[in-house]
Order: C-alpha cells, then sequence, then structure tokens
C-alpha cells in the first residue's frame, strides 16, 4: 500500500515529557489540520478520560485478538499495560484529510519504521529527571510504584532518543511556550504533502 497525504506526526518521549501538552496546544491552534489518533489500551481510564476520545479501553484479551487479525500498525507493553494504534485509528483521521499525530512510545516507534507511514518523528524530553519527577508527581496519576517504574523506563528511553538518526528532532520541554514553538517551526516546515508516485517536473 503506497500512502497518499500528509505525513503522521510521532511524538514519542518519557512519560510526564508532556507529549499530551503539545499535542494538545497543536491540536487547539490548528483543529481543521491535525487529528489525533486514538490507542487502544487495556489500563483503566485515569479521572477524565472518555473512551474513544482519549483512548479505546479494552481488555488484555480483545487486544490479543485484535492484534493477531492484524488490525494493529504497533503495540507494545508500558508500565505493565498493553497500547497500541490500530490501522482503523489512523485510517479514521487521514478520511478526514488531517495529519495524523500519533503519541507512541519506543516500541512503537521502532515497528512504525518498518511501516509504508514515513511518518515526522519527534521526541520530547524534560529538561532533567528530577523536573520529569516533579511533573509526574504534580500530575497525581500515578501511585509510588507506578512512578518509580516511569521514572526508570525514562532513563533508558532518553538514551535512545537522543542518539543520532532515531529521531528528527529532539525537543527538550523546558517551558512549553518555548517548547510548543520549536514544534509548530518543525511541523510547518517538514509537512510536505506525501504523493502516491514521483511527478515529472518538466521545464
Ligand atoms: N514545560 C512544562 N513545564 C511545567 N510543567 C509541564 C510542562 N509540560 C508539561 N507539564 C506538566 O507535566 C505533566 C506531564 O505532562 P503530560 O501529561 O503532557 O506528559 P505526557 O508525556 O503526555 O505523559 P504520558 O505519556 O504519561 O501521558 C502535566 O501535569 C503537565 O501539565
Amino acid at each position: 500500500m503506497v500512502q497518499k497525504g500528509p505525513r503522521p506526526l510521532v511524538l514519542c518521549g518519557p512519560s510526564g515529557s508532556g507529549k499530551s501538552t503539545l499535542l494538545k496546544r497543536l491540536l487547539k491552534e490548528f483543529p481543521d489540520k491535525f487529528g489525533f489518533s486514538v490507542s487502544h489500551t487495556t489500563r483503566g481510564p485515569r479521572p477524565g478520560e472518555t473512551d474513544g476520545v482519549h483512548y479505546h479501553f479494552t481488555t488484555v484479551e480483545e487486544m490479543k485478538a485484535a492484534i493477531d487479525r492484524g488490525e494493529f500498525i504497533e503495540n507494545a507493553i508500558f508500565s505493565g499495560n498493553m497500547y497500541g494504534t490500530s490501522k482503523r485509528a489512523v485510517e479514521d483521521v487521514r478520511r478526514q484529510e488531517k495529519i495524523c499525530i500519533l503519541d507512541i512510545d519506543i516500541e512503537g516507534v521502532k515497528q512504525i519504521k518498518n511501516t509504508d507511514l514515513d511518518p515526522l518523528l519527534v521526541f520530547v524530553m524534560p529538561p532533567s529527571i528530577k523536573e520529569l519527577e516533579r511533573r509526574l508527581r504534580g500530575r497525581n496519576t500515578e501511585d509510588e510504584e507506578a512512578l518509580k517504574k516511569r521514572l526508570e523506563t525514562a532513563k533508558k528511553e532518553i538514551l535512545y532518543g537522543q542518539e543520532p538518526d532515531n529521531f528528527h528532532i529532539v525537543i527538550v520541554n523546558a517551558r512549553i511556550k518555548e517548547a510548543y514553538s520549536k514544534l509548530r517551526d518543525f511541523v510547518s516546515q517538514n509537512m510536505v504533502e506525501k504523493k502516491s508516485e514521483p511527478e515529472a517536473t518538466q521545464e
């Protein structure tokens, strides 16, 4: 399958690095231009999260069966829960002729690199592990054990994120305003239409 339309935008980075905050800003500023690919997860909803909007909440059995049927582009286990992007979720956004934003982890990034989606890959990282911990504690969505797990994972993710060629851009989210402005500039400079066939240019 050769994809037509704009390249999807992947936001990857440690839990608490600010991916959701950044993508919410993009969606708010350009509601007609971007659409969010709604992932599946087997974790329970956090307060304020709606099924079908923030995630498709599902069970391990259902998700495994759908993966076996080939319905997922990528999937990964994070902090003991399954997460994944279905082909349908990306298709739904493309049908609206919007740029699809995917919020996925490093395992997902590795898998998506093997598809023909040709996404723009953005790594979002915190200014320090200490600040990441402060933000995660401030968000108050994880218990102590989950928080520790996320911080340990974050250290490995940051190493991968900083390796050359793994991402097109690394954005350090120190101040949200500056991080957002970097993302916005990067997207506007790189969002070129991907055609199904190269067009012959004639002088
Ligand atoms: N630049 C910033 N300065 C201070 N706080 C921030 C900044 N960016 C995000 N935050 C806060 O840090 C917390 C984590 O951010 P957010 O939920 O966007 O992270 P995330 O990467 O989407 O995490 P997860 O992968 O767990 O969903 C939130 O409470 C958010 O308001």
